[in-house]
């Protein structure tokens, strides 16, 4: 049995901006896309990578990954093409794994600056018998609930949330394989429809009523959104040299 990933890369990167999809943008000369599958070789726990992009671009990713390896590793990669959302995109990615594999690992190419001792602290947690396991965070700000906005734009507070209780979840997030899949079958009816598709894929296990357990992120796991979140990434970049 083996460890497989699905790196999640088919988006199009509208709130970057770019024009090419986010995963193709480079950062410091390299592409997203590699940068995030050569964190997913370094931690040395995974098998294979499937990366999900999108359907007119697969010959690009295929450049990309020449001899379909991860570039400067042995780590064999997939490409297939994505859906339309997030979780289209997993469930095409899901459908290409190999049959021996029997944990799953979902990341997201937008958190290309994942470090590898995360990927193999959320492998070690599925493996130690967690069916479901997700990297996360504590949050720093107070979070209030609101309701709907007046005329001005100005929106009526609800509620404040108790943030000791709350956690920003990243990727990469591990699954046994099975429960993955029943989650998916489960959440299929919602996957082409960006307002009910599932955020991410610990949420489809929870409707499934499965425990989903948490374990320490990295403030390095930052999701690339906008223009914002890729001058930080380079910011973190230069510090290392
Ligand atoms: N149909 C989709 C949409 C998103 N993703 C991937 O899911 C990850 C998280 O998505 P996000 O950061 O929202 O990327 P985009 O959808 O590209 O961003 P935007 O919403 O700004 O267009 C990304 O690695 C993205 O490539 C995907 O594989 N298939
Ligand atoms: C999966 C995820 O990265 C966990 O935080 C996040 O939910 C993806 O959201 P997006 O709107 O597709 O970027």
């Amino acid at each position: 049995m083996s460890t497989a990933a699905i790196l999640t890369a088919a988006g199009s990167g509208t709130r970057l901006g770019h024009d090419m999809p986010k995963a193709l943008v480079q950062l410091a000369g390299v592409p997203l896309v590699v940068r995030a599958a050569r964190g997913l070789a370094l931690a040395g726990c995974v098998g294979a990578v499937v990366v999900t992009v999108p359907a007119d671009e697969v010959r690009g990713f295929q450049a990309l990954f020449a001899g379909a390896r991860v570039p400067g590793t042995r780590l064999p990669v997939r490409i297939v093409p994505g859906g339309a959302t997030r979780q289209a995109s997993v469930a095409a990615g899901l459908a290409a794994l190999d049959d021996g594999v029997d944990v799953v690992l979902v990341h997201d190419a937008a958190r290309c600056l994942t470090p590898p001792e995360v990927v193999t602290r959320v492998e070690a947690a599925v493996r130690a018998g967690h069916r479901a396991v997700v990297p996360a965070l504590p949050v720093t700000d107070t979070i209030k609930a609101v309701g709907a906005p007046d005329g001005s734009g100005a929106a009526p507070v609800t509620a404040t949330v108790d943030r000791a209780a709350l956690r920003a979840v990243q990727t990469p997030q591990g699954f046994d394989r099975a429960l993955l899949e029943a989650a998916h079958a489960a959440g299929a009816a919602r996957a082409f429809d960006e307002a009910r598709a599932a955020s991410d894929d610990a949420g489809l296990v929870e409707a499934l009523g499965e425990a989903v357990w948490v374990v320490p992120g990295h403030d390095r796991a930052l999701k690339i959104t906008t223009p914002r979140d890729l001058a930080l990434a380079r910011v973190l970049l230069d510090g290392e040299r």
